[in-house]
């Protein structure tokens, strides 16, 4: 069967789009795990940090579904939604939309760049819960705020919440975000352990100054990435709760693969969070693949989105010297 995908990334958290809106693929849910472990692994032609598969909503505008590069899937997105959201949008024509996800039906906006000549979006990030049951975390409390694991670590505080997919946030020392630690917790907690059943993705955060940040996350199903947008977002929360930084104010949030922004909200004692960033387009193809046998697949038909990969290099550039600056300050 012949698939047509478009390569994206926000902050370098790469994807591949594949359009069921459009196109009659009549995938199974086996086949979607399986093309996930397929096209993504990196030894491969292709290679990305999950797929997002667009699909047709009886709700609202479109549906979107994740699954990591282990054929996981999970229920929220962050970066990828905001390239679904420039999908779907450009696709109907208009400037905002409501996307459905596994557990909620999320605003998206497109907004002026965030850096010149980036396609940027707006996604609400929500909802947020700190019910330890949610992520879920086993441990005999209902939250964990600024708390210590000492099965984990016997120095670090952890804060745990779901946005709505599971994250375990610190925050660090400097020396702490280039050690091994992050790596040897994150590998315990997402291997076969009694404190999370389903895995976590794990954040090391460093304040820069006020109203910046660096956020480090090792992902679920995937290992470390360049960036994960739910794990900035709630990292982001993370620090206004600790008096860091200030909610309905925007935190520029520096990653591996670039930056992006969060405005944290409150209402009514709920919070979100408005993820803001680039979504970028590397190239589209054509894959012709072997559906009983996904691992056997020819790319296609590349076409290199060539202009936007040059302004993105700029964005990063421009990222990567501020965030060197801030860190040998
Ligand atoms: N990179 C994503 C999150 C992808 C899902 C995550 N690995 C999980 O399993 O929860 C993001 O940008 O939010």
């Amino acid at each position: 069967m012949k698939l047509e995908l478009v390569k994206c990334h926000g902050s370098g958290n790469d994807f591949f789009i594949i359009d069921e809106m459009s196109n009659q693929y009549e995938l199974t849910d086996e086949k979607r795990a399986e093309l996930a472990r397929a096209f993504c692994d990196r030894s491969t032609d292709l290679g990305a940090d999950g797929i997002l598969y667009v699909l047709h909503s009886d709700q609202v505008d479109a549906r979107m579904r994740v699954f990591n590069a282990d054929g996981s899937e999970a229920s929220m997105c962050g970066n990828g939604l905001r390239c679904v959201a420039r999908y779907v949008c450009e696709k109907l024509s208009i400037e905002e939309a409501t996307i459905e996800t596994m557990k909620a039906n999320l605003h998206v906006q497109n907004q002026p760049d965030i850096f010149e000549d980036i396609p940027t979006y707006l996604v609400e990030i929500s909802p947020v819960s700190f019910e330890l049951t949610d992520l879920p975390l086993h441990l005999e409390q209902e939250s964990l705020v600024n708390g210590k694991i000492p099965t984990l670590s016997e120095e670090l505080e952890f804060t745990a919440l779901s946005v709505p997919n599971p994250h375990l946030v610190a925050i660090v020392e400097k020396e702490q975000i280039g050690s091994n630690l992050q790596k040897e917790i994150s590998e315990y907690v997402n291997g076969t352990n009694e404190l999370f059943p389903d895995g976590v993705n794990v954040s090391f955060v460093k304040p820069l100054k006020k109203g910046h940040i660096y956020v480090r996350t090792f992902e679920r199903g995937v290992g470390f990435t360049n960036a994960c947008g739910t794990a900035m977002s709630a990292s982001s929360l993370v620090t206004c709760l600790n008096g860091i930084n200030d909610k309905e104010t925007p935190i520029e949030v520096y990653n591996n693969g670039g930056k992006v922004r969060c405005v944290v909200h409150e209402q009514e004692g709920k919070q979100s969070i408005d993820l803001i960033g680039n979504a970028s387009y590397l190239y589209s193809c054509t894959v012709d693949v072997d559906v009983e046998n996904p691992h056997t697949f020819t790319v296609q038909d590349s076409n290199e989105f060539v202009d936007e990969i040059m302004q993105y290099a700029k964005l990063q550039k421009h990222a990567s010297e501020f965030l060197n600056e801030s860190m040998n300050a």
